[in-house]
């Protein structure tokens, strides 16, 4: 089963090939084999799941915060961009772990970034790309990433399946994304993993309701985590999601715009 793909999506997805084949002819899948091994003894996964759980059970919110310099949607979001900086700052405002945009192309984003960010704290990280290949997996491990974000939207059910096992092989987590109940049902019927992100944006046409998490919310089994992912800028977006018993969320556009991320980080999720 595909779910059918919206055409930004398509557009990123088509350029994501080119730039995979472009990138087998600088690095072989065999030394990315090996650099991801070396990974796994130089630089072991840190828990990304583990990390939520964690803050989630001490009866805090459960914050990946996202190190983002532009999106598609909003265009540049921070001028003044060190991930390191904003690593520290993040992990200071009590995130459970971050997520680092590693797009060149339509986020401005770099691998370099998530290393950097990884190295300035002890903080879990998740690389966020568009993954489609085995390639990028590979890739993700051997810079160091702690979890994949696989997006149902543009996999198959078997490629999602593949993936997803390749990477928990590998020693990460994966949180896979679901826009609506098609990919919902293609999410859990192809994965067993713990972590469910629910967009509240759509990715064709960036329209944006919260709406989205209470709709799909009621049909995922009580042993997923629901993520809830995209547009939450206010405390009560934050409490509105928490007494609907949402605890772990996704957050990038309104710490980015912040001038110190974990200060805001701290003010929206204080009790
Ligand atoms: O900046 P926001 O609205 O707080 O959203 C963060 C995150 O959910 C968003 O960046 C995102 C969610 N899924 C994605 C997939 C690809 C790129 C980006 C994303």
């Amino acid at each position: 089963m595909q779910v059918e793909t919206p055409t930004i999506l398509r557009k990123i997805v088509a350029r994501k090939f080119e730039e995979i084949n472009e990138r087998k002819l600088h690095t072989s899948y065999a030394d990315l084999e090996a650099a991801a091994a070396d990974a796994n003894i130089h630089n072991p996964s840190r828990g990304f799941a583990k990390s939520l759980r964690n803050k989630i059970h001490n009866g805090d919110a459960g914050v990946i915060a996202e190190i983002k310099k532009a999106s598609p949607s909003k265009g540049v979001l921070r001028e003044l961009f060190v991930p390191a900086d904003i690593a520290k700052s993040y992990e200071k405002g009590g995130a459970a772990c971050l997520s680092v945009l590693t797009d060149r192309d339509f986020f401005q984003g770099h691998e370099d970034y998530l290393v950097e960010a990884r190295a300035a704290c002890q903080l879990p990280v998740i690389r966020k790309d568009f993954i489609v290949d085995e390639y990028q997996v590979l890739e993700a491990r051997s810079i160091g990433a702690d979890c994949i974000l696989l997006i149902a939207a543009c996999l198959s059910g078997e490629k999602l399946r593949e993936l997803d096992l390749m990477a928990r092989d590998l020693g990460m987590d994966v949180l896979v994304e679901v826009h609506n109940r098609p990919e919902l049902e293609l999410a859990l019927e192809y994965s067993s993993t713990e972590l469910l992100g629910i967009n509240n944006r759509d990715l064709h046409t960036f329209e944006l309701s919260l709406e989205h998490t209470f709709e799909l919310m009621g049909d995922i089994p009580s042993d997923r985590l629901i993520v809830t992912e995209s547009g939450i800028h206010t405390k009560d977006d934050v409490s509105i999601m928490r007494e609907k018993d949402i605890h772990a969320f996704l957050v990038g556009e309104a710490f980015m715009r912040a001038q110190e991320p974990g200060e805001k980080l701290a003010e929206l999720f204080q009790a």
